[in-house]
């Protein structure tokens, strides 16, 4: 029989690629997303109901709705300045929607979980690879917000015999090959899509934030991870958790770290533009190297990652900017094109406010069409109509033709 999955957050980043993977292994998905970031065309399979997980009435109906056999609840917010500035969206949003979710969960006997938590839960760390036994201690109200989750998806899980998989990613990025998918999100300054923008001219500089950090070029060091493989780390653990597996913490990184400066280089090299890099003071609170030891979920999800290396990741990132930039232009377009008949001529200078608006006048008297009238009263010529028309259809179409 069909799975029936409950994806929050699935019209996101990564929750629109992770569905695309279930939607093509069978699942039948229910995304549930607000669109405060993510975008009604990247839910590639399944349906949408578009809502808060604040409003617990809809989330009841969704449940009611539909049997669920697991939850992936992605739906949060990841911005770590931002729940600096507004701690309490983020615990609302990512600690106290968690548990209006749980208790759905448990009214409709949903015992399957799958969490995105975040490496910020580990906070500053010594430890050149990180376990997921490593100390966590957060230092950001995001990374709180995302542990204080944690830790009540596991009390919950005590008593009601719920299983779940967490999974903490380190920085994803990158997107699918294919092109459809990708980073949507307007306000995201995370690195490699900042230095993809400003290779494609966007921003007029990348600062590079700290020089000084100890690490061997001076500047951060992360575990930079490709959105697919991270998608396929939530199929690998939806499976696990079907096979009857224990509850589990994954850390989702490949366990290579690069440098701030590593990073930008192949964004020049593949881009092939040297845009310009500023050496600026450290961003507060970011620790100096966050690398996983990802031993445990290749070992107990057999997870085998398929991008591994910088390069993929930067191109396929650098490919969905552009495609981002060449989306935005033509939408700009369109918005700019007033496809009707009277507005094009008046655009091309071809009638006045004047006889426009007597003709719209008679039109409404009349309900005759405007062109035949602008015709009759030889105001245009019937060639010079037919060749509005044609345009007038053209830019339905989205395609500009200069008459
Ligand atoms: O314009 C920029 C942006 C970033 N950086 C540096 O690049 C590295 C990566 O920074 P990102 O902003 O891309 O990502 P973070 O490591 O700060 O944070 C990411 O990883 C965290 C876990 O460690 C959380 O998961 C968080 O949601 C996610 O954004 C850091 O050393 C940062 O200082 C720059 O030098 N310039």
């Amino acid at each position: 029989m069909t799975k029936k999955i409950l994806v929050t957050g699935g019209a996101g980043y990564i929750g629109s690629h992770t569905i695309r993977q279930l939607g093509e292994a069978g699942y039948d998905i229910v995304v549930y997303d607000n669109l405060s970031t993510g975008s009604g065309a990247s839910v590639t399979y399944g349906e949408l109901t578009i809502g808060s997980l604040e409003d617990k009435d809809l989330l009841l109906q969704t449940f009611s709705q539909h049997k669920f056999d697991a939850v992936l609840h992605f739906a949060a917010h990841i911005s770590v300045q931002e729940s600096i500035d507004k701690p309490l969206n983020y615990y609302t949003n990512n600690t106290f929607n968690t548990l209006n979710l749980l208790d759905c969960c448990q009214l409709f006997h949903v015992k399957k979980f799958i969490f995105s938590s975040t490496a910020a839960v580990y906070g500053q760390t010594q430890q050149e690879q990180i376990t997921e036994s490593s100390p966590t201690k957060p230092i950001n109200p995001y990374g709180h917000s995302k542990l204080m989750s944690e830790q009540i998806i596991q009390d919950f899980a005590r008593t009601s015999g719920l299983k779940y998989v967490i999974l903490r990613y380190f920085n994803v990025a990158g997107a699918d090959s294919t092109g459809k998918l990708g980073q949507s999100a307007k306000k995201a300054e995370h690195l490699i899509k900042v230095a993809c923008d400003t290779a494609l001219g966007r921003r007029a500089s990348v600062n590079i934030f700290g020089t000084d950090l100890p690490t061997p070029d001076g500047t951060g060091i992360r575990d930079y991870i490709h959105v697919e493989d991270l998608a396929k780390a939530h199929v690998d653990a939806l499976h696990y958790l079907e096979a009857g597996n224990d509850s589990q913490i994954f850390n989702c990184g490949y366990g290579q770290g690069y440098s701030v400066r590593e990073v930008l280089n192949m964004v020049q090299k593949i881009s092939g533009v040297d845009f310009p890099v500023i050496e600026s003071q450290r961003r507060v609170g970011d620790p100096a190297c966050v690398v996983a030891n990802a031993n445990k979920i290749r070992t107990m999800l057999g997870w085998k990652p398929k991008y591994n290396n910088l390069e993929t990741i930067v191109s396929t990132a650098l490919m969905w900017e552009k495609k981002l930039i060449t989306l935005a232009t033509l939408e700009k377009n369109i918005a700019r094109q007033n496809f009707k008949l009277g507005a094009l001529l008046l655009e091309h200078k071809i009638v006045s406010q004047t006889e426009l608006t007597q003709a719209l006048q008679e039109q409404s008297v009349t309900k005759q069409k405007l062109g035949e009238i602008l015709v009759q009263k030889s105001i245009i010529s019937p060639q010079m109509l037919e060749k509005f028309l044609l345009e007038q259809n053209w830019r339905k179409q989205g395609i500009w033709l200069q008459v």
